[in-house]
């Protein structure tokens, strides 16, 4: 029997690609807009959760991306990013996740009059709070994006230098990728690897293997953003086996992290479906790959439903799901004590307790 959405809810779960501005709540959308007589496409808050999803539901990540203006506009000062943030960390908690890492780019919250700090303690703020006031504990942090169409990556990544030990665990590159390929910005990689600081950066999910080539052999990223192009890298031949080129193989050999995030990439025409996204073959092949939902809002998930999704079309139980989530949690921004401690006194137990048979059950 399939597991069910509910037992999903329930199985500790840990999130590496979530953006901030990509999961506000649509009622909160609508309140912070009202304040600012921001105009929306829509008033009411259950209209507007559709038309966000339909509207990225575009086939095209530039479009997608379209979208992100609304929910920007109303989180340009410290209350509304503290808010965001801490209602962020509630929904997380209520998805049943235990350690995720949050990304934004604090370059564009910056047109209410705040700096780059003031952005950034915002959102420390608001996750702390969240954190604090959890039922069940979560672990949250931070990643500052730059925008890859930008030129402010440089400043971007002394800033999470900065707030490296305030609840900033790493840098990451979005926005569009055909046409801005992450080398645009390969001094904020030197300057970060220098640091010895940690990044990630998106490629691989509407451009194809140069990007992934160059995010990691030239920029040095730690994880891949998506990476579902890499599946460009990988042929099968008629006995079903499959050959990997030299960069799926480095990658796979490498144990590079891949963040894939299912529904965004059906929005965005970077798979056709889900039962046809690459995760499948990927996760047969075992490399790195962990389960994320992208943008919550956009794509009207969360990661009980793109876990649940996962089941439905491979067939997958526990043990993958906890596969997911070890190899998510090895693969955080997070010293290694911590992340151990994490996998041995919470996922483990987590899932040993729901594998066991219930009272009655025998
Ligand atoms: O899937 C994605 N690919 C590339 N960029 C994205 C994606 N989702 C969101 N953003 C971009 O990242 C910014 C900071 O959070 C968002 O404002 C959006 O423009
Ligand atoms: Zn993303």
């Amino acid at each position: 029997m399939l597991l069910s959405p509910d037992v999903v809810r329930r199985v500790p779960k840990v999130l590496l690609h979530d953006h901030l501005d990509g999961g506000v709540r649509p009622e909160t959308v609508a309140e912070l807009a009202a304040e600012i007589r921001h105009d929306l496409p829509v008033d009411d808050p259950a209209d507007l959760g559709r038309w966000f999803a339909d509207a990225a539901d575009s086939g095209s990540l530039v479009r997608y991306l379209e979208t992100f203006d609304h929910t920007v506009a109303v989180m340009q000062t410290a209350e509304a990013l503290s808010r965001v943030a801490r209602e962020c960390v509630e929904d997380l908690v209520a998805d049943g996740v235990i350690y995720a890492e949050i990304r934004y780019a604090p370059e564009q919250h910056l047109e209410g009059g705040l700096t780059l700090d003031e952005v950034v303690e915002a959102v420390r703020a608001g996750f702390e709070e969240g954190m604090q006031a959890a039922t069940t504990p979560i672990v949250v942090r931070q990643l500052l994006t730059a925008m890859r169409h930008q030129a402010r990556s440089m400043e971007i990544a002394r800033l999470a230098v900065d707030w490296r030990d305030r609840g900033v665990a790493g840098f990451d590159i979005a926005g569009a990728e055909d046409g801005y390929p992450p080398t645009r910005h390969l001094d904020a990689f030197e300057y970060l690897q220098r640091e010895n600081a940690h990044f990630t950066i998106h490629a691989g999910e509407a451009f194809g293997l140069p990007s992934i080539w160059q995010a990691i052999q030239w920029c040095g990223a730690e994880r891949l953003g998506h990476g579902v192009r890499i599946i460009d890298d990988i042929t099968i031949d008629d006995d079903g086996n499959a050959k990997l080129g030299r960069l799926a193989s480095y990658v796979r050999d490498m144990r590079i992290p891949l963040e894939m995030c299912p529904w965004s990439n059906v929005q965005t025409g970077a798979a056709a479906s889900i039962e046809e996204h690459p995760i499948g073959l990927l996760t047969a092949l075992r490399f790195r790959v962990t389960v994320n939902t992208d943008n919550r809002l956009m794509s009207g998930t969360s990661m009980t439903r793109e876990m649940s999704s996962l089941v439905e079309a491979f067939g997958y139980g526990l043990d993958e799901l906890q596969w997911f989530t070890i190899n998510a949690m090895k693969s955080a921004f997070l010293p290694f004590d911590e992340r151990l401690a994490l996998i041995n006194e919470v996922i483990k137990p987590g899932y040993a307790a729901l594998a066991e048979p219930g009272p009655g059950a025998r």
